[in-house]
């Protein structure tokens, strides 16, 4: 193996940590404590250790939780409803409704229900909107959770060409929009594209999220290239073909412990921000009501 490894696992770490902090700093000034919702709808197993995965980093970094498990057969009504309980309820900061749900429901309008200002996920219209024009707002977490890891490795993203294979709503589609932010140019890549081996081997960045185990091969990526494994299929198993991969890119992140653990480590950072934005904009307004009193 030639490429240097992007290890996620101890920046995601530092990144809970930081978050702890500021949880606790949050408590000790205020009394509120972070509260992460999570929403999970039906028996999937995977998701249901991704969602306990959440639960117990929120616990160590001090941050609460709120479990919201609902049957398989729940519709679409059901599932809005308890995501409109969840943000009307001003103790909790931040909502997850774990991905995927059971097909008879309208995922769009779930995520939807929740308020912009506890979408901690990044999985709603504003946020994307935010995020592509460059406003404040919370990010999708695995596409955040790599931006870190390529500015924690000071890997150059102007002008350099980023090929994301993948367009989902919540991996592929924000991550190009990212990187083009961070002014890379971005090519967008599908299970659709024609000579897709190809326009990889023009990258200099490659992001895999296609969701098909050991997708992308060595011969695919220009020698030195970056390669981004956002993969997440059975077994721990990525997108890209690792041992392939690692004799040809100049860094690639391993699956597991490199951008798994940064999603969950964004989206607890974004959940204690959420939180000071809340409490913040409470006290804000009990302090207006009070100046109209006096
Ligand atoms: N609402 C959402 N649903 C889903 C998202 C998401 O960001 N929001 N992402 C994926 C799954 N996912 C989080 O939900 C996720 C997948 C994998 C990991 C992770 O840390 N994996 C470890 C290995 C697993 C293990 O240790 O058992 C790693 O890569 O090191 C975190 C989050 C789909 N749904």
């Amino acid at each position: 193996m030639s490429a240097k490894l992007m290890v996620g696992t101890e920046l995601a770490a530092e990144m809970v940590a930081r978050a702890g902090e500021r949880a606790k700093k949050l408590v000790e000034e205020t009394g509120v404590q972070p509260c992460l919702a999570t929403v999970l709808v039906g028996d999937d197993p995977a998701s249901a250790t991704y969602v306990r995965m959440k639960q117990n980093r929120s616990k160590k970094a001090g941050i609460g939780s709120r479990s919201v498990v609902l049957p398989a057969a729940t519709t679409t009504e059901e599932l809005v409803a308890e995501i409109e309980k969840l943000s009307a309820d001003p103790a909790v900061h931040g909502i997850l409704l774990q991905h995927p749900v059971p097909a008879q429901i309208d995922e769009r309008a779930a995520f939807e229900a929740i308020a912009p200002g506890k979408d901690v996920d990044g999985v709603t219209m504003h946020g994307f909107a935010a995020m592509a024009f460059g406003e404040p707002g919370f990010v999708s977490c695995t596409p955040g959770g790599i931006l870190r890891l390529l500015q924690a490795y000071d890997v150059p993203l102007e002008g350099a060409h980023a090929v994301v294979i993948g367009r989902s709503p919540i991996l592929g589609k924000p991550a190009g929009m990212l990187l083009l932010a961070s002014n890379a140019t971005v090519t967008y890549t599908h299970s659709k594209t024609r000579d897709l081996a190809d326009i990889v081997r023009t990258a200099d960045i490659v992001v895999a999220a296609v969701g098909r185990a050991n997708f992308v091969r060595g011969d695919w990526l220009k020698p030195g290239a970056v390669v981004i494994d956002a993969g997440y299929n059975e077994g721990n198993v990525g997108d890209v073909h690792f041992e392939e991969a690692a004799e040809v890119a100049g860094l690639i992140t391993p699956v597991p412990g490199g951008v798994g653990p940064m999603t969950i480590a964004l989206l607890l950072e974004q959940t204690v921000e959420a939180a000071e934005a809340l409490t913040r904009a409470v006290s804000e307004t009990v302090a207006h009501q009070l100046d109209h009193l006096s």
